[in-house]
């Protein structure tokens, strides 16, 4: 049977498979959310940056009018970049728009202080255009304002996203609270098989993000995941997404149309030779510096990427 939830490192489980809403547009992530949860998802995952948390609420309302418990939904949510110093005041906003009281896990979205006094809320910017970063900003100290919100209980669970293996290398040793969760780019195109490696020696669960290859789904054709596809008679998207839970991670799918959603939910077990077929493909790519990272924001900052420094 295929794992359907994982175990964090505080004891709370945590579903394999979530509905993604980055990009999700107002006028159709309510729809998406509703729909979702209403058809076995057990997870959400959003963010403040995404500018859709209120009607991602409304979703959620939605849901829970038709009989669906909070306490059998996992909502993630993350501190945005210009949030990293007033941790619980972006909590709170978050919270406000999704009609919650509590989320289950509030990860930092990027180890990086964009100027909280800039000229925009979510993206301030220098006047040669480009983002407003604090440069001398320590993000142990952002993971200590977390550390300092999981006592409220507004969050049952604190993670970090887009950490390399340098940055958890960075974090761990001040840390009270190790992370329970990475969230980071992850599919067959970009394997980070040294960040999930170390996240699972430190006990930090993976979830991973843009599986499909972000806007558009292209990883869909690669050739691989087409051939495995066939041999199992499941469709591309299928094999992209059991591919992280084989690999013990949770996996984030995002879509706004139906019949995607149900299909999404569907995982399957992937034998050695699926996994040997996808890691040779990875493989290859690395070899030829043909890794594909889908998102790469423009901080203008190193954050020890292998494929990016
Ligand atoms: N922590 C972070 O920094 C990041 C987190 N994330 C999280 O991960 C989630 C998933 O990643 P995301 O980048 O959105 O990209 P995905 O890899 O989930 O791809 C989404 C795209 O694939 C399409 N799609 C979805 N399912 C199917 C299907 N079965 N067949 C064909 N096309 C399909 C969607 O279209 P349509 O919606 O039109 O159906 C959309 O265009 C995000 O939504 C977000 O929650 C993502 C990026 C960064
Ligand atoms: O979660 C998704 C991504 O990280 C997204 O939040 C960022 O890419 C953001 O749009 C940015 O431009 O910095």
């Amino acid at each position: 049977m295929v794992t359907t939830t994982f175990k964090l490192n505080n004891g709370l489980e945590m579903p394999a498979v979530g509905l993604g809403t980055w990009q999700s547009k107002a006028g159709e992530v309510q729809a998406a959310v509703s729909y979702a949860l209403q058809n076995g998802y057990k997870l959400v995952d959003g963010a403040y940056c995404y500018a859709n948390e209120d009607e991602v609420g409304e979703g959620l309302k939605e849901a829970f009018a038709a009989g669906v418990k909070r306490e059998d939904v996992f909502v993630v949510t993350k501190v945005w970049a210009t949030y990293n110093t007033r941790v619980e005041e972006g909590l709170d906003k978050s919270l406000k728009s999704l009609g919650l009281d509590y989320v289950d896990l509030l990860l930092v979205h990027w180890p990086v202080l964009l100027n909280p006094n800039g000229n925009h809320d979510k993206f301030p910017t220098l006047p040669n255009g480009k983002r407003d970063v604090i440069f001398d900003y320590n993000h142990v100290d952002g993971w200590k304002q977390m550390e300092a919100v999981l006592k409220t209980g507004k969050t049952k669970a604190i993670g970090v996203s887009n950490y390399s293996k340098k940055y958890l290398e960075q974090l761990i040793p001040h840390a009270t609270v190790v992370p329970a969760v990475n969230q980071i780019e992850n599919h067959p195109s970009l394997p980070q098989q040294e960040i999930v490696d170390f996240c699972r020696e430190h006990g930090i669960h993976v979830m991973a993000y843009s599986p499909l290859g972000s806007t558009g789904s292209p990883l869909m054709s690669a050739e691989p995941v087409i051939k495995i596809a066939e041999k199992k008679g499941v469709s591309p998207g299928t094999v992209l997404l059991s591919y992280h839970v084989s690999r013990g991670s949770t996996v984030l799918a995002k879509s706004v149309t139906p019949t995607r959603i149900k299909t999404n939910l569907e995982i399957v077990a992937l034998d050695d030779e699926d996994l040997k077929l996808l890691n040779a493909y990875s493989d290859d790519l690395a070899s030829k510096g043909e890794l594909k990272r889908y998102v790469y924001p423009p901080f203008g900052i190193d954050f020890g990427f292998p494929d990016k420094s």
